[in-house]
């Protein structure tokens, strides 16, 4: 049965194209650096992004882990959002396995730390405290595009406080196709950024984290120590540098089909959303009456699959076509309307 799967754009599933492309890329032993179309996926993600280096690893977690561990040794702290990926759904990696000590602040719905909080999470330089290193950012944010002048912000108080500052980016290229701004004007106010190629991008696998010569190397190193030194796994890079390629501009449409989806079922009543808080590819509901598992029951009766608890979020993707936007918006005016 082929299902409707909004639960995430990391069920999406690489093209015939894509897996042409993949068929013929060039391997070799990528711990020795022989892998080339792992080097050409490093040296063009790097060039993207207006950084020095980057290092291509299996995931959007070990990636931010990478980039956690490379900014701040054992017992040094990262000030981050408490709804940010790299605090509630990496299994808390950074502190388990980098000892890197997480001091969550309030994230507020636009993806967006305030400074004020940010400045009073900062340990002073004192030895009761885990000293602060890093303070790191979520572009986009459950679907929300931070706002440029924010990302100046932020890195000027960086700055001022002599701190690094890390982007997950691992919807990075629908912050940008949404936005219009360039992949270098967001990913310069940062010293790393992690991009996800496994996503939106619709590559099978993988993440690259990009930043200073330095900063790659230590990542490299420590990527090696958990593990993540891969062999010839130049395939899987072609696909990323397909996905990098020829799948960006095509973010548009699941971000249109996202706005349609969002006015569709905004017009039902029992369903709060706002169309207009939808800015990329997510759209988050809830029902008035707060009861979900009946609905999520309901739809995957009909092949349709989303998540989430109390809030509901419907992901559009590679995979998602206007037929199927339409054929949910029907299927939620049909258990509405019961
Ligand atoms: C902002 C951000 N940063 C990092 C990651 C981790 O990427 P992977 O480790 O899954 O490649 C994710 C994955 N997010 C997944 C999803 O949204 O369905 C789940 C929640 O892990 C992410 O949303």
């Amino acid at each position: 049965m082929r299902y409707i799967d909004l639960r995430s754009d990391t069920v999406t599933q690489p093209t015939d194209a894509m897996r042409q492309s993949m068929l013929h890329a060039e391997v070799g032993d990528d711990v020795y650096g022989e892998d080339p179309s792992i080097n050409a996926l490093e040296r063009r993600g790097a060039e993207l992004l207006g950084k020095e280096a980057a290092l291509f690893v299996p995931s959007g977690t070990m990636s931010n882990l990478l980039a956690m561990m490379s900014h701040c040794q054992r017992g040094e702290g990262a000030v981050l959002g408490n709804a940010a990926h790299i605090y509630r759904y990496e299994a808390q990696g950074s502190a388990v396995l980098g000892s890197v000590a997480l001091q969550p602040v309030p994230m507020q719905a636009d993806g967006t730390l305030a400074l004020a909080d940010v400045r009073a999470a900062i340990a002073p330089d004192d030895a009761h405290f885990a000293q602060t290193r890093l303070i790191c950012l979520e572009n986009t944010h459950n679907g929300k595009v931070l706002p440029l002048a924010y990302l100046h912000e932020m890195r000027r108080f960086a700055d001022s406080q002599g701190l690094r500052l890390h982007l997950d980016g691992a919807r990075l290229f629908n912050a940008v196709v949404a936005s219009g701004q360039g992949v270098h004007e967001i990913a310069a106010p940062f010293d790393s950024v992690s991009i996800c190629l496994s996503k939106g991008l619709g590559a099978p696998v993988g993440s690259l984290l990009v930043g200073a010569q330095d900063l790659i190397e230590r990542a490299r190193r420590l990527r090696k120590m958990l593990g993540g030194g891969m062999r010839q796994a130049g395939s899987l890079a072609q696909a990323g540098l397909f996905a990098l390629e020829q799948h960006v501009t095509r973010l548009a449409d699941d971000h249109r089909r996202a706005r349609r989806l969002a006015e569709g079922l905004a017009a039902l009543p029992g369903i709060e959303l706002d169309p207009g808080q939808v800015q990329t590819n997510m759209v988050f509901l809830r029902l008035s009456s707060g009861e979900s598992a009946p609905l999520l029951a309901f739809m995957k009766e009909r092949g349709i699959l989303f998540s989430g608890y109390g809030e509901l979020r419907l992901v559009t993707h590679l995979q998602i076509n206007d037929d199927d936007i339409e054929e949910v918006i029907d299927a939620f005016t049909e258990y509405m309307g019961r």
